[in-house]
C-alpha cells in the first residue's frame, strides 16, 4: 500500500468515524510498511496502539480490504521519538518487562529492550499523562463500585489524610484505572499546586532502575520523596522484584511519615499478591482497601447508557432500537472495557453501512464477542440459585414430593432451564431426578402462562435471570 492510498483511506475513515475520533485516534496513525499481510502503523503512544487496535482495527481492516489491499492484520508500534504515556495492563503482553522475575533481570533487562519501545525513551518520561476521558463524570456508580467510588471521592478532595494508603482493588477492567485517573483530575483542579504523581508500578520500576544504572538515586529519592500525592497503578507488577519492592517500601514509609497522600492499584488483595513481601503487604492493608466488584446488570446497563449518551455527539441521527442494550448488558459481563469496545464497533459499523443499531445488526456485527462472552450456565446451578432464593432444599427441587411450595419452584427451574441453557427437555428431565420430559415441557408452559397472570412469579423469574446471567 502507498502513502497515498493511506491518505485516501483515511478519509473514508474520517466520514466513518467522525471528525473527533478521526483527529484523536485516526490521523495521528502514520502508516509505515505492508508485510507479509500485516499492516504496520507507528502511533505515539502504546495507549494509542492498544486503543485503536480494540476499536478500530475491524473497520480498518474492512476499508482496506474494501480497497483491495492484501492484509490480514494490522501491528501498532511506537515511533521512536513519542512521549510516553503509562503501560496500561492491556498493552503489557507487548512488554518484555513481563518476563523480570528476580533483581538480577531487573536489573539486566532494561538495555535489551527492543528499539522503539518503552525503555529507550525513559529519558522522557515525567508524570504520566491522565486520560481525559477518566473522570468522576464519566465514572457509572452502581452497587458493585460504590464504596470504591465513594473513596475516591473523599481522596479526591484533597482534604486531611484520613486513610492512607487508599488501596482500590478488582479485576481487569473494571475501572480501577479510570477512578485512579479522576483523583487525579480532581485534586489538580481542586489544588493546582498539588505535586500529584501518578504513575503504573511498571514506570516505577524503570525509573529505579535507570537511576541505578546511571547513579542518581540521590535525584530519584528526592523525586519521590516530595510528591504531595503518589499514585502507584497495577501495583501487583513489582512483586517479585526484590530491590524495586525495597524501594518502594522505603518511598512509602517517607511519604507516609510527611502525611503525604498514597493512592494504589492492584488486580487483588494485598495480602493475595503472591510473591509480594509481608512488610509491603501490611503496609498496604494498613490504609483503606476497597475492591471493585465485577459489574452486575444495572451498571453495565448504566454504563452502556452513558456512552451512547457521548457517542450521539460523534454519530448524530443513528438510532438504536429498544432492547439492544439490555440484551448487551445481559450477553457481555466480563468486563467494561469489552462492553465498550463492543459498543463502539456497533456505532462505526451501524454509520458505515447507514442502518440503525437493531438486533440483527448487533448479532452479526458482535457474533464474536458474544460468543466469547457466551457463559454457561449449567441446571445445576439454576437448581441451587432457586433453591437458595425461595429458601428451600435443593434436594426438594429435584426430589418427589409434590408440594406446592416445592413444585412451583421447581417448574421455575425447569423454566429457567429451558430458557438459559442448551439442555433438551429429557436431559433436563433427567437432571430433575428423572422426571420425563413432558413434565419439564408442562413445568415450562406453567410457568410461562403465570408470567403473564402473577406478577409475583414474573419478577421471580427475572430476578433468577438476573441473578444467573450476571
Ligand atoms: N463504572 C464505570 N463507568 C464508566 N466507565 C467505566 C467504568 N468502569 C470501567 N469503565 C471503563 O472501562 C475501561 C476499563 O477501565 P480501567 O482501565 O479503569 O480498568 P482497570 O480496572 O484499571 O483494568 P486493568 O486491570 O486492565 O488495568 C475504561 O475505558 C473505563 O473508562
Amino acid at each position: 500500500m502507498t502513502q497515498e492510498k493511506w491518505s485516501q483511506l483515511r478519509q473514508r475513515l474520517l466520514k466513518t468515524v467522525g471528525q473527533n475520533n478521526y483527529t484523536t485516534w485516526i490521523e495521528p496513525l502514520e502508516f509505515d510498511e505492508l508485510e507479509g499481510g500485516v499492516a504496520v502503523f507507528h502511533v505515539p503512544t502504546n495507549f494509542m496502539g492498544n486503543y485503536v487496535s480494540q476499536n478500530f482495527a475491524d473497520l480498518i481492516l474492512h476499508e482496506l480490504s474494501l480497497s483491495g489491499e492484501p492484509v490480514q492484520r494490522l501491528s501498532f508500534r511506537v515511533a521512536a521519538n513519542s512521549p510516553v504515556r503509562p503501560a496500561r495492563s492491556a498493552e503489557r503482553a507487548e512488554e518484555p518487562f513481563q518476563e523480570l522475575t528476580d533483581q538480577h533481570a531487573e536489573l539486566e533487562n532494561p538495555t535489551q529492550r527492543a528499539a522503539g519501545t518503552v525503555v529507550n525513551k525513559m529519558e522522557t518520561l515525567q508524570a504520566a499523562p491522565l486520560d481525559p476521558r477518566f473522570t468522576f463524570d464519566s465514572f457509572v456508580v452502581g452497587k458493585p463500585n460504590e464504596l470504591a467510588h465513594a473513596a475516591a471521592r473523599r481522596v479526591a478532595e484533597g482534604g486531611p489524610v484520613t486513610f492512607n494508603p487508599l488501596v482500590l482493588y478488582g479485576g481487569v477492567g473494571l475501572g480501577k484505572t479510570h477512578l485512579m485517573h479522576a483523583i487525579a483530575w480532581e485534586l489538580t483542579a481542586r489544588k493546582p499546586d498539588l505535586n500529584v504523581l501518578y504513575l503504573s508500578a511498571e514506570q516505577f520500576m524503570y525509573r529505579f532502575v535507570q537511576a541505578l544504572r546511571e547513579r542518581r538515586m540521590m535525584d530519584f529519592k528526592h523525586l519521590f520523596r516530595s510528591v504531595d500525592v503518589l499514585m502507584v497503578d497495577d501495583v501487583q507488577f513489582i512483586a517479585g522484584k526484590g530491590s524495586t519492592q525495597e524501594e518502594f517500601f522505603h518511598t512509602f514509609n517517607a511519604l507516609v511519615d510527611q502525611n503525604k497522600q498514597i493512592i494504589i492499584s492492584a488486580d487483588r488483595a494485598p495480602g493475595e499478591i503472591k510473591d509480594l513481601e509481608d512488610r509491603v503487604k501490611s503496609r498496604l492493608q494498613c490504609g483503606l482497601v476497597v475492591d471493585l466488584h465485577p459489574t452486575d446488570y444495572e451498571l453495565r446497563l448504566g454504563i452502556l447508557q452513558t456512552k451512547v449518551k457521548q457517542y450521539g455527539a460523534t454519530y448524530p441521527g443513528l438510532q438504536i432500537a429498544d432492547g439492544v442494550l439490555e440484551f448487551l448488558a445481559h450477553r457481555i459481563s466480563t468486563n467494561v472495557r469489552v462492553l465498550e469496545g463492543a459498543l463502539t464497533r456497533l456505532f462505526a459499523f451501524a454509520s458505515l453501512v447507514g442502518r440503525e443499531i437493531d438486533m440483527d445488526l448487533t448479532q452479526d456485527c458482535l457474533a464474536d464477542v458474544l460468543r466469547a462472552s457466551e457463559r454457561k450456565i449449567t441446571v445445576e446451578e439454576i437448581q441451587r440459585k432457586v433453591s437458595d432464593y425461595y429458601n428451600i432444599r435443593m434436594s426438594d427441587i429435584i426430589g418427589p414430593k409434590r408440594l406446592r411450595s416445592f413444585a412451583r419452584p421447581r417448574q421455575v427451574a425447569m423454566y429457567l432451564s429451558k430458557q438459559l441453557t442448551s439442555r433438551s427437555l429429557p436431559e433436563i428431565g433427567r437432571r430433575f431426578g428423572g422426571r420425563d420430559h413432558t413434565t419439564v415441557m408442562h413445568g415450562v408452559k406453567r410457568i410461562e402462562e403465570l408470567k403473564q397472570t402473577d406478577g409475583q412469579i414474573a419478577e421471580d423469574v427475572e430476578m433468577l435471570r438476573r441473578a444467573l446471567e450476571a
